[in-house]
């Protein structure tokens, strides 16, 4: 069933780009490390931290990059970018469970989307980000749910 659910998979790929939980991946360096097509080198115990976020926006694999589009995973080039999709890290410890994360998502909004109206209170500060192990939003995201065709709200507040 998932498999034949293109679109919500293409949301679900789309926001993890757009607003990606984890955004940078600290490394020890166990060895001294030559960064190819540089003149450095990484020395044996410092930490190298690159950062997922600038790969996820870079405009050169998702063009207009700050703009969440699902269409890109659709009819545009964004499946094709291997090389800049580190959502899930990437190398011999990338992250085990991608797979299901993706389809638990993909469930996860399946569920709500067909069951529940979503109201969501948009601020000042709804699209500035707090960065606290993972990212939120700087108003904490002030969304309600009521369910569909039903007066009675299932889950006010914030969420
Ligand atoms: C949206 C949800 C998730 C995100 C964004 C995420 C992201 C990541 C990232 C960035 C890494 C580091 C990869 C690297 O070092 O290059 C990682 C590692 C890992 N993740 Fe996830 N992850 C998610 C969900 C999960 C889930 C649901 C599981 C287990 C069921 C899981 C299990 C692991 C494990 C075991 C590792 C360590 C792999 C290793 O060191 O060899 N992750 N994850």
């Amino acid at each position: 069933m998932l498999e034949n659910m293109p679109w919500t998979r293409a949301c679900v790929k789309e926001v993890l780009r757009y607003r990606p939980p984890v955004i940078m991946v600290p490394y020890l360096v166990k060895k001294d490390f030559h960064i190819s097509e540089s003149n450095y080198t990484a020395k044996k115990g410092s930490m190298i931290i690159p950062s997922t976020w600038l790969s996820l926006h870079d405009p050169e694999a998702y063009p207009s990059p700050d703009v969440y589009d699902p269409e890109r995973w659709i009819s545009g080039t964004a499946e094709e970018q291997g090389k800049n999709w580190l959502v899930f890290g990437t190398g011999p410890h990338y992250c085990l469970g991608q797979t299901y994360a993706v389809l638990n998502l993909m469930c996860f909004l399946h569920m709500l989307a067909s069951e529940l109206e979503w109201s969501h209170t948009v601020t000042a500060r709804s699209e500035e980000i707090r960065v606290f192990a993972t990212i939120f939003p700087m108003d904490d995201l002030l969304l309600s749910f009521s369910r569909r065709g039903a007066e009675a709200a299932v889950g006010a507040g914030t969420a």
